[in-house]
C-alpha cells in the first residue's frame, strides 16, 4: 500500500465526498465511500465535502446574505456586540484585530462558541455569545449549528469506518465528541490592498477536530498547502518549513463547489491517529474586488475530552513501518485535554491582543 501512495499523483484538486451513503444506516455505497474518506483525511487532510442530499444549498446562500447586512452597518454598531464586551473571545472582532503569525489579518468576524451554562466573562472562552440585532439572524444560524453539529457526528462515524475501528472503539471516540465545544465564525473579507504586509487569514492548521466552511462562491481565495508525499514534514509551525518548499509543496485553489462544504482535519484528529490524518496548512489571500463572506464551522471534542492516539492507528503503524515512514511519523503523539489545548491556543490573545492561530 505504502508504494502505491508515494507514487500516486497529486491531484491538483481536492477530493469531492458525498456524504449520502452516510445518512441511512447500512446505505448501499457507504464501505467505499468511507475507504475514500480514509484516503483523503491520510493524503490531503482537506476534501470538499458534498451535502446537497442533507441541507438545500439556499440555506446558506441565505446565512451569507445575513452576514453581509451585519458587515455593512456602521462600524459602532458592529462595535455594540464586540468581544471586549465579554471574554474577549466571543462576539465582534475588527477588521485586522485577528493576528496570525505576528501579522494582522485582513478580515473582520463575529465569533461563537459553544454556550456555557454559567457564563463568566471573565474566564476565557467563558462568556456569552453575542447576536447581531437583524431580525431572523440568530434563528437561521441556530439552525445551522445543529445541522453541522450533526453532521459532525455522521462524519465522526464515517471516519471510525475508514479507519476500521472496533465498535467499542468507535463508542469510545463518540463519547469524546458528543457534546462538542463547537465554534463558528462568520467571517467578512474585504479584497487585500495589493502593498498589504500580510494576508486575509495568515497560514494554519485548524487545532480541533473537523471544520466545515461554507463559503460565498469567490474563487482564488481559500488555498491548502500540498507538500509532496513521502516527505518528513514538520508539525510545529505555521508557515511551510524551507523543507516542504523546497521539496515542491504547493499552494493549491480551494474554490467553493455549490453544495459542498469544504472538510479538513484540526490537530485533534492528527493525535487520534498518531499523525496518520493530516492537519494541512492553508491560508486565505483574498485579492478579488468583492467583499467575500465564509462561515467555517469548527466540530470539536468536548470541552474535557481526553485526546490520545487509537490503538487501531497506533497498531497499524507497527504493522505497517514504511507506512510509518513516509507519513514522516517520528513519534507517539502526547495525550491532550481538549480544553486545556484549547485556552493555549486562543490564551495569547487574552494578552497581547494575538490571534487565534499564533502558535509561539
Ligand atoms: O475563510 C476561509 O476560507 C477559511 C477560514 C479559516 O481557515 C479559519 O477560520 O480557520
Ligand atoms: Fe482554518
Amino acid at each position: 500500500m505504502g508504494d502505491a501512495v508515494a507514487d500516486a499523483p497529486k491531484l491538483a484538486s481536492l477530493p469531492i465526498i458525498s456524504i449520502e451513503p452516510f445518512l441511512h444506516p447500512e446505505g448501499p455505497g457507504r464501505l467505499s465511500a468511507a475507504a475514500a474518506l480514509h484516503a483523503a483525511c491520510s493524503e490531503y487532510g482537506f476534501f470538499y465535502l458534498d451535502i446537497s442530499s442533507y441541507v438545500d444549498p439556499s440555506e446558506p446562500e441565505e446565512l451569507t446574505k445575513l452576514a453581509r447586512e451585519f458587515f455593512t452597518l456602521p462600524q459602532e454598531e458592529k462595535d455594540k456586540i464586540s468581544i471586549s464586551n465579554e471574554d474577549n473571545a466571543r462576539g465582534y472582532q475588527r477588521l485586522k484585530e485577528n493576528v496570525t503569525n505576528g501579522k494582522a489579518d485582513n478580515h473582520e468576524a463575529i465569533d461563537l462558541y459553544r454556550p456555557v451554562e454559567q457564563p463568566d466573562k471573565s474566564k476565557p472562552l467563558w462568556g456569552a455569545n453575542q447576536w447581531p440585532a437583524i431580525p431572523g439572524f440568530r434563528d437561521r444560524y441556530e439552525a445551522w449549528i445543529e445541522k453541522m453539529k450533526k453532521l459532525g457526528m455522521i462524519v465522526m462515524e464515517a471516519m471510525a469506518t475508514g479507519l476500521g475501528l472496533t465498535p467499542e472503539e468507535w463508542h469510545e471516540l463518540r463519547s469524546k465528541v458528543d457534546d462538542s465545544f463547537w465554534v463558528m465564525r462568520i467571517i467578512g473579507y474585504p479584497p487585500l490592498p495589493n502593498d498589504y504586509d500580510g494576508f486575509s487569514c495568515g497560514a494554519h492548521r485548524d487545532y480541533g477536530c473537523l471544520t466545515f466552511l461554507y463559503a460565498d462562491p469567490t474563487p482564488g481565495a481559500l488555498q491548502v498547502f500540498l507538500a509532496q508525499p513521502g516527505l518528513l514534514v514538520e508539525k510545529t509551525g505555521s508557515v511551510p518549513s524551507e523543507q516542504e518548499v523546497e521539496d515542491g509543496g504547493q499552494w493549491i485553489n480551494a474554490d467553493p463547489i455549490r453544495g459542498c462544504v469544504v472538510c479538513n482535519i484540526g490537530e485533534m484528529w492528527e493525535v487520534w491517529t498518531n499523525g496518520l490524518y493530516k492537519s494541512t496548512l492553508h491560508r486565505v489571500v483574498h485579492k478579488g474586488s468583492n467583499y467575500r463572506v465564509s462561515i467555517p464551522f469548527f466540530f470539536e471534542p468536548n470541552f474535557d475530552a481526553r485526546i490520545e492516539p487509537l490503538s487501531t492507528a497506533i497498531q497499524a503503524q507497527e504493522e505497517d513501518r514504511a507506512l510509518r515512514s513516509l507519513k514522516g511519523i517520528r513519534k507517539t503523539y502526547q495525550p491532550v485535554v481538549y480544553g486545556d489545548f484549547l485556552l493555549r491556543k486562543v490564551g495569547s490573545n487574552f494578552d497581547t491582543g494575538k490571534g487565534r492561530y499564533d502558535t509561539d
